[in-house]
């Protein structure tokens, strides 16, 4: 099983190019030529000021031109250049954003995909220690920002290259004040950090209260039975697990969008302050002609734009970081389990556990944790085999061990000859159905290609008591709004249909009214032994334990009893050591 993948270390800057490189050269150039042409619209606006203004001539001596016959339009060319300049800018800049933010939707459409197929293979122990509010809160919360982020990286670029026209520009128009807004902006970036630094430690504590959340808004809609018939549990819980968590986040958000606004504004007004010190300060120490000190000053007023869009970026940057980091740490999280997707499935007559164990917590010494085992037991084809005990004593688990969804931390399960491995595991799943309490019913039969599927689950509809409750159309339930025990004879019908070699029962029964508890102990469990099943029951009905073929009995973790019919009478049939 692999615990780490490339997937795991993800690089904020290279999301997007990773995906497309083209596509992120096209959209960079186009918005890099649309920042050059959108410096040279400051010139041209310049030049348009800079002779007398035409109204005060005729429109010989001014070279106007006529519009449409009577709208007056001013030096004619420049107005043209100014024109297609506008045009170009138009066009250039939408193509780039457009690529982007298509670009930055197929790359979250991928990510999310990426993280279901990292859920899919994820073992069930560690999906139940991950838990799902974390997993929810990943793909609603994390990738949306980490995304959007990344169509940040392309857009710094695109107008650093605006700022670099408008530079070149200042450069050209007049050397002392060029440097000193270079002066300016190394100082800004070197100050403006500051507050960016401390609003990033704040964003990183009210993104872990969205986890929290999660998990209370999961109590609130879950456990609203509960909280409507009991009223200090409800203000108590709300208390708790909503309304303290939301104003942790209510402080730390505030505080962190404060700082980060803060900086944001700082980063603005320091183009305001350069005009400031140019204007009112460096005009008394050096001699600017009028024309320069306008160009200088309209420069630095255009600046301010591609400036302050790379500091607004810096926000998105710093949140996308955090939810960077809180990913790479689920992912890292979650191993891999291996698919061996052409992998067939062996030929078995029985399933044999030897010397297997298993313990819940993975700190191994925690006295606490539940630990099941050492077990040694055999399962055979055409067997009935009841698994009792206590609440708690450990049959759910050692289900999931027989199952296939919990790995044993020592000993070997074998499906006739065939050990379980990690290669063989996947493919040896298929051999088994397993519905456990806590089971999901999906609203569709998904995996099955069959043309009558409709027909022969409509029919079994009829046998589990079902008609006029739910039909099957187009291999889609009409309702799943049932009750518990009529969704459970829903997930029997599934498992009937998959027809799989091993059916695991998890208290299936207790949901159901008596007499279709009859049914499934007298009737659907020996149709099952009869197509040669290996049918494991979780039971606590033991008015129908001699159905049983086998009768396991366990006790805290361990099997303290198998009792077996010899002749009619159920007798224990091996010394407890063996099987313990
Ligand atoms: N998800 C879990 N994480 C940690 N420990 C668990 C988990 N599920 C069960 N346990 C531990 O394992 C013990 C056995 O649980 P298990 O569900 O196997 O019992 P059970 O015999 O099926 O009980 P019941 O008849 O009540 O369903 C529990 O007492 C608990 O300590």
């Amino acid at each position: 099983m692999k615990t780490s993948s490339s997937l795991n270390n993800i690089r904020l800057s290279r999301i997007l190019s990773a995906t497309a490189p083209n596509k992120v050269f096209v959209a960079i150039l186009f918005g890099g030529i649309s920042g050059l042409a959108y410096s040279l619209i400051i010139p041209l606006i310049l030049l348009s000021l800079q002779d007398p203004l035409p109204r005060l001539l005729s429109a010989q001596e001014a070279n106007s031109f006529y519009l449409f016959g009577n709208i007056e339009v001013s030096k004619p060319k420049i107005a043209l250049a100014f024109l297609l300049v506008c045009i170009f800018i138009l066009l250039s800049r939408s193509a780039s954003q457009i690529i982007l933010t298509r670009l930055a939707t197929d790359v979250a459409v991928d990510f999310r995909k990426m993280l279901y197929h990292r859920i899919v293979q994820l073992p069930i122990r560690d999906l139940e220690t991950i838990g799902p509010s974390r997993l929810l809160a990943a793909v609603t919360t994390d990738i949306p920002q980490i995304v959007s982020a990344a169509g940040v990286f392309p857009r710094i670029l695109i107008n650093s290259s605006i700022l670099l026209g408008l530079l070149g520009y200042l450069f050209y128009l007049n050397i002392e004040i060029f440097y000193f807004i270079i002066g300016m902006m190394v100082f800004g970036s070197l100050t403006y950090r500051i507050p960016f630094i401390l609003g990033e430690r704040f964003m990183a504590k009210a993104r872990n209260c969205h986890d929290v959340l999660q998990e209370g808004l999961r109590g609130l809609i879950y456990g609203a039975k509960d909280l409507k018939i009991n009223k200090d549990r409800r203000w108590d819980f709300l208390e708790k697990k909503l309304e303290d968590v939301e104003e942790n986040l209510r402080s730390y958000q505030k505080k962190g969008d404060s700082l980060v606004l803060f900086g944001v504004t700082y980063g603005d007004m320091i183009g305001f302050f350069s005009i400031g010190t140019v204007t009112f300060i460096m005009v008394n120490y050096h001699s600017f002609s009028k024309d320069i000190l306008f160009g200088t000053v309209t420069v630095m007023l255009y600046i301010t734009g591609p400036i302050s869009m790379i500091i607004n970026s810096i926000g998105p940057i710093i949140q996308a970081g955090v939810s960077k980091r809180k990913l790479e740490k689920l992912l890292n999280e979650m191993p891999i389990e291996n698919y061996h997707a052409t992998s067939k499935l062996p030929n078995f007559d029985s399933i044999e556990l030897k010397n297997i164990t298993y313990m819940y917590s993975r700190k191994q010494n925690e006295e606490d944790s539940f630990r099941v085992g050492p077990i040694n037991l055999v399962f055979n084809r055409g067997e009935i085999i009841f698994l009792t005990g206590g609440n708690g004593s450990g049959k759910s688990t050692l289900a999931k061990l027989i199952s296939l969804h919990y790995i044993p931390e020592q000993g070997e399960i074998s499906f006739g000859s065939n050990i379980v491995t990690d290669e063989n595991r996947d493919a040896l799943r298929q051999s088994i159905s397993a519905i456990y309490s806590d089971f999901y019913l999906f609203t569709e039969l998904f995996g099955f290609n069959d043309r009558d599927i409709d027909y022969v689950a409509n029919m079994y509809i009829d046998d589990l008591g079902l008609r006029g409750k739910v039909s099957i159309k187009e291999g889609k339930f009409s309702t799943t709004e049932l009750s518990d025990g009529q969704k459970k004879r829903l997930a029997l019908l599934i498992a009937y249909l998959e027809d799989r070699e091993i059916f695991i029962f998890d208290e299936w029964a207790a949901d159901q009214d008596p007499k279709f508890k009859g049914i499934f102990y007298k009737k659907i469990i020996p149709s099952l032994i009869k197509m040669n099943k290996i049918v494991i029951v979780i039971s606590h009905d033991d008015r129908y334990f001699d159905n049983a073929d086998k009768l396991i009995k366990m006790s805290a973790g361990k099997v303290i009893d198998v009792k077996q019919y010899v002749n009619g009478d159920l007798s224990s049939i091996s010394h407890l050591d063996t099987y313990t």
